[in-house]
């Protein structure tokens, strides 16, 4: 029942985002046994007129595109009925009823077994996927290409949707062998692992890394998959670690090891990553995620690399390693983001430091105006089951509250069975979560962050003219720049941001409350407007009369003076 007063409130919270006041909050979270009356903010400043809503709390309220009625499967007959509720949704308001323009948290989908079609590709772009991630430990080159070769071909046909993609390195990932079959550890019994190439026994097994031995000592404790099964060392060898079991399970072949507290003294990047790197720059992705990154060394590396191939991809180290903690602030300052990849991290630190981290990630990325993705287990239940657990839906509701660009699906969308209602599971809870935070919240320290004082400057008096008389902005931009200082303000209104560049378009999927849009720009600014205007107006985004910001900043004047820069109001 209260899912009807839910919809409703999030409804007008788009109508007019700048102020979800206190008063209208509580009224969307009041039960709803009774029919219940919403507050619509009006525009002119913060005040909230009390405008009568009537709503009869019933469960009818399903038609409503926002909520997601989570059926028992995501087999196709049912996903093909949403899908043309969706269409239907879409025709009638077009590009503003999007799940992509709405919401402001981005999805970030791994694309797997499960999704790595052609209609799986185009159905999870509807259902608001804004970024394909491609996880280079699985999968070869061909299958990698063909799913680039799909998001690229859905932004080539789409008129208001755009897909970023994302290349996930495998990193020095330390691994079991092949085992012939898998072997069942119970707590209490010896187990080694070995340095020799090929042991795939009962009691023994290989691991893929010829320092292993170097690198763990008698006491450590190492982890299988993430903390699935774990186990203590207790004596070393000059080729093997001998263990006894702690946790026990099945152990099966090429699985992940982690030792806890210790990061493996490989490179951030092997020969392996930089073949994959080197596919991603043929094929112009548009971010590298770069798996155990310790320090900031290996991301100036990667730059200096991508400047030499003129490659025009964004840097997101994963923060997972144990090592990279102390060096937080400096390989975030390299980068261009950041990624909180819980698996790994959860694995190396002890896991009550993962939420702790998040948090402080988040902080610091948000301080120095970069990009964070929350990452893993996010839904992990619904791999297999048709509906999340509460845990699970509060996990995504913290990483929305905390600012995140975007919230990320692996195994969800990778290998499992519901795909498309983890999506929209995703959708919903970002999009009713955002309904109840209020705009504007700066990050204190943007201002020591960024060197280009004019452009943040106005880029933090737009979001507060926006968010003070409850209007989108409307930003233009080249090099994507002044669409992502703006993001990092958070504005309540949507960023609409108008790029003559595609790679721009695609890359600015990422970030935050901005709807990228492609357009040629004319060498007359006012036709230019005029232009963007008459496109939001068709898309239904911006209704006549209706006033939006037009911020003219940044680093590349586009018709205006380097020394001039400009915040507009204008009436659509
Ligand atoms: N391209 C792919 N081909 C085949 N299976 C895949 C592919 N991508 C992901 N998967 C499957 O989905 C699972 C979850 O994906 P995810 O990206 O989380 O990988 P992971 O190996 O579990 O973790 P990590 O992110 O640390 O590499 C993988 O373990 C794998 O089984
Ligand atoms: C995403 C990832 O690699 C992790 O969570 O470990």
């Amino acid at each position: 029942m209260s899912q009807v007063v839910a919809t409703r409130s999030i409804q007008s919270s788009f109508e007019n985002p700048s102020s979800t006041c206190l008063h209208s909050q509580f009224h969307s979270l009041k039960p709803s046994n009774f029919a219940s009356k919403l507050l619509i903010p009006r525009r002119n400043g913060n005040n909230c007129v009390r405008v009568s809503v009537s709503i009869n709390a019933r469960r009818s309220a399903r038609a409503e595109p926002e909520v997601v009625p989570v059926t028992p499967a995501d087999v196709p007959k049912a996903d093909d009925e949403i899908l043309n509720l969706q269409e239907r949704a879409d025709r009638s308001v077009s590009m503003w009823s999007k799940p992509t323009v709405k919401r402001k948290t981005k999805i970030v989908c791994t694309i797997g077994p499960s999704t790595n079609t052609r209609e799986m590709i185009w159905k999870l772009a509807e259902a608001g996927m804004n970024v394909a991630r491609m996880n280079m430990s699985h999968g070869d080159h061909a299958s990698h290409q063909k799913v680039i070769d799909l998001v690229k071909e859905y932004n080539a046909q789409s008129k208001d949707n755009v897909i970023a993609i994302m290349l996930d390195t495998k990193g020095p990932e330390v691994r079991s062998g092949d085992l012939p079959q898998p072997v069942m550890l119970l707590p209490g019994q010896e187990f080694t692992f070995t340095i020799k190439r090929g042991v795939g026994t009962a009691d023994c097994v290989s691991v893929n890394y010829d320092d292993f031995v170097n690198d763990v000592d008698v006491g450590d404790m190492l982890l299988v998959d993430g903390g699935m099964m774990s186990l203590v060392v207790k004596s070393k060898t000059e080729d093997s670690v001998n263990c006894e079991v702690v946790d026990g399970g099945e152990l099966k072949s090429r699985r992940h090891l982690n030792v806890r507290g210790k990061s493996a003294t490989l490179p951030s990047i092997t020969e392996k990553d930089w073949d994959d790197i080197k596919f991603g720059v043929d094929n112009k992705v548009d971010f590298y995620a770069v798996s155990f990154v310790k320090d900031a060394a290996v991301v100036h590396e990667l730059k200096n690399y991508l400047k030499s191939c003129g490659a025009d991809i964004h840097v997101i180290p994963k923060i997972e390693s144990a090592d990279s903690i102390p060096n937080l602030h400096s390989i975030i300052a390299a980068s261009d983001g950041a990624m909180v990849a819980r698996g790994d991290l959860g694995a190396e630190l002890p896991v009550e430091e993962v939420p702790l981290l998040q948090e402080e990630i988040i902080r610091l990325c948000r301080s120095m105006g970069k990009a964070v993705i929350v990452a893993t287990n996010m839904l992990e239940s619904m791999i297999v089951h048709p509906t999340p657990t509460r845990a699970e839906v509060s996990d995504i509701a913290i990483a929305v509250r905390e600012g995140a660009d975007a919230v990320m699906l692996s195994g969800e969308t990778a290998h499992g069975k519901f795909p498309l209602k983890a999506v929209k599971v995703m959708h919903t809870v970002s999009l009713r979560t955002e309904a109840t935070i209020n705009g504007g919240e700066t990050p204190l320290s943007l201002g020591q962050a960024l060197k280009n004082h004019m452009s943040e400057m106005f880029a933090f008096h737009a979001t507060m003219m926006s968010n003070t008389l409850g209007t989108s902005l409307v930003v233009f931009t080249r090099t994507g720049f002044m669409a992502t200082l703006l993001s990092h303000y958070r504005p309540s209104g949507t960023i609409f941001a108008f790029t003559n560049e595609k790679t721009v378009q695609q890359r600015l999927a990422l970030y935050q409350g901005v709807s990228p849009i492609y357009m040629q720009f004319s060498d007359d600014a006012e036709e230019t407007f005029a232009d963007a205007l008459t496109l939001l107006q068709e898309q239904g985004m911006v209704k006549k009369g209706e006033q939006i910001a037009l911020v003219q900043s940044g680093r590349q004047p586009i018709w205006r003076y380097q020394s001039t820069h400009n915040i507009q109001v204008r009436k659509v």
